[in-house]
């Protein structure tokens, strides 16, 4: 090895993997999209791919109740994510899918899609090919991601709050002036807690998190707050491993 590899070797931070997991509106996406912006990391929103092949499967007539259906179809759309954490992208069939996904018709049949082994099966290969793939390391969210899509990934997050807060946040999201309408909170919260219920129960590996997963109750916390806590973490995690390198070396 010439003095120059060496020295790069040496001086350039190994590839990070941040596993960020949880239940709907915790602050996954928008934790995970700054993380990995402060820290040069790229960025992977694995319910955009869920979403992505759930509306796939609604455009093509497939019966999202019937698991046979969508396991026999599971491997037909081509799902393209682009990792910049400042401008994601998804792409279904060479489709920009980043509208679409988001409609209540999608949001509404995602468990269904997402509980069947074959959809599963098909997007943890995805998502770990394109972890393997970032040379600087990614961060990675959705629900399984700290128990099954990357075991071994070097920081493992659970995000959890209240479900006033997660339904205030989203309906803050979703309906912009009437956000905090008492009736339209209690829809909100509802769909939610419906929505966990069916991920968390499901027998392909539910939303769980991790033994080894730093739970933040993000409820009382401030977004900022909760990327400064997570950028903390994961320089704590690299110093720690530089010095366990220094020590062996
Ligand atoms: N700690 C926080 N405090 C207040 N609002 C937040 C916080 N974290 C996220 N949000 C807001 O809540 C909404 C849902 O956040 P998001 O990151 O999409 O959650 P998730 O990916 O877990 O569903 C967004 O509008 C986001 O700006
Ligand atoms: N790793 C993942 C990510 C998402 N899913 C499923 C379960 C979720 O309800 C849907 C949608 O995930 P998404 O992160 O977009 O949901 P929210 O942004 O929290 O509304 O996808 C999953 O089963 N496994």
């Amino acid at each position: 090895m010439s003095d120059t590899v060496e020295t790069a070797a040496r001086t350039a931070p190994a590839a990070v993997i941040v596993g960020i997991d949880g239940p709907s509106g915790t602050g996954k996406s928008s934790t995970s999209k700054a993380v990995a912006a402060k820290l040069g990391l790229r960025y992977l929103d694995t319910g955009a791919q869920y979403r992505a092949i759930t509306w796939w499967m609604l455009s093509n007539g497939i019966d999202v109740e019937d698991a046979a259906a969508v396991a026999a179809a599971a491997g037909k759309p081509e799902i393209v994510s682009g990792t910049d954490p400042s401008a994601p992208t998804i792409t279904v069939d060479g489709a920009d899918a980043a509208g679409p996904i988001r409609t209540q018709e999608v949001t509404s049949a995602v468990s269904a899609v997402s509980a069947v082994p074959e959809v599963r099966t098909r997007l943890t290969e995805l998502q770990r090919s394109i972890a393997a793939a970032a040379p600087q390391g990614i961060v990675v969210e959705g629900r399984d991601i700290g128990t099954t899509v990357l075991p071994d990934a070097d920081l493992k997050i659970f995000l959890t709050a209240s479900p006033e807060a997660r339904a205030a946040r989203r309906n803050g999201e979703l309906k912009g002036k009437n956000a905090q309408d008492p009736a339209d909170l209690a829809a909100t919260r509802a769909a939610l807690v419906k929505r966990d219920a069916a991920d968390s129960g499901r027998k392909t590996s539910p939303l769980a998190k991790a033994a080894d997963a730093v739970e933040v109750d993000t409820t009382d916390l401030t977004l900022e707050q909760v990327v400064e806590c997570v950028v903390t973490l994961v320089e704590s995690r690299r110093s720690a491993a530089e010095g366990t390198e220094k020590r062996s070396a």
